[in-house]
């Protein structure tokens, strides 16, 4: 991979199983992502769009290594961090046993621990609820903490999914304040978020992705102009329109069953009996 790329994407896909309506009934594969090609370069800013459930979240835990596409590939190229809503933390820790937990994971030094509790002490501003399990903590808390964890432990590569809607305005100013430092600095950044304003205001490019597929990437106004107009014309549909355009997206994604499978269901049929 080209040394200025961050990421690359080359017909990347995630297929989930649903589950049956009924109990027992066999369920439909379907592409919560489907085919994506793109390149995001070292230090772009990149805003991610899309209505609820069109594959955000997925291309963010792909990001992050959490798990891989089940065609294509998705190659990362830089240390990375993922900041999400109650991703990252043991609920049963304490915030400091937590910053333990991610430095042994990471195989980090005892000094650099060290520097990351400091800097989650400060930056977090939650106080002594650091000696606190998290479970105890409301959700704002917790993106407090989830957040300067990972800002702390300064990755090339910057993953922001929806972090910032559960905090209080004034911690998400800071974060916002904090990310644009880091973006002077040149890191990559792959903001997720429904909130366009912020998008516009932060972003470089805009990557808009609907039904699991890509739709646009590009210049961060035309990408966030066009994004708006659809989500004006969804928002305008008649109840009966909306399904109608749900069911068309959704019917894109489906995996057909094929011949093999069908072939599967008869051995697995025949096996039983
Ligand atoms: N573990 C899973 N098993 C089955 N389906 C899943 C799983 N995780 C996600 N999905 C489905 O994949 C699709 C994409 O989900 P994803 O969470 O990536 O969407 P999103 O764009 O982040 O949505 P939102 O804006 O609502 O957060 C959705 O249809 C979702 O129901």
């Amino acid at each position: 991979m080209d040394s200025n790329i961050a990421i690359e994407a080359r017909h990347a896909s995630k297929i989930y199983e649903l589950r049956g309506k009924q109990k027992g009934e066999q369920g439909q594969k379907f592409y919560a992502l489907k085919d994506l090609n793109f390149s995001v370069q070292k230090g772009e800013v990149v805003g991610v769009l899309g209505t609820n459930g069109s594959g955000k979240s997925t291309i963010s835990i792909i990001l992050a290594g959490i798990c891989d596409p089940d065609e294509g590939e998705i190659k990362v190229n830089g240390s990375q961090a993922l900041i999400a809503i109650n991703t990252g933390l043991n609920q049963q820790l304490t915030g400091m046993e937590n910053i333990e937990l991610k430095g042994a994971l990471l195989g980090l030094t005892r000094s650099k621990i060290e520097k990351i509790k400091a800097g989650v002490i400060e930056f977090a501003e939650i106080g002594d609820f650091l000696y606190q399990p998290v479970k105890t903590y409301s959700s704002g808390m917790k993106s407090r903490l989830g957040f300067s964890i990972n800002l702390c432990l300064d990755p090339e590569i910057m993953i922001v999914d929806e972090a910032l809607s559960v905090g209080d305005k004034g911690f998400a100013q800071k974060c916002i304040n904090k990310m644009k430092e880091l973006r002077d600095e040149g890191k990559t950044i792959i903001f997720i978020s429904h909130n366009l304003k912020q998008v516009r205001d932060f972003c470089d490019t805009a990557m808009w992705i609907e039904g699991g597929m890509l739709r646009e990437y590009g210049d961060i106004d035309e990408v966030c102009d066009r994004y708006a107009q659809y989500v004006d014309y969804y928002n305008n549909l008649s109840g009966k329109d909306k399904k109608k355009e749900r069911d068309r997206k959704f019917a894109k994604r489906i995996i057909k069953n094929s011949k093999q499978s069908f072939f599967d269901k008869l051995f697995a049929a025949l096996k039983t009996r």
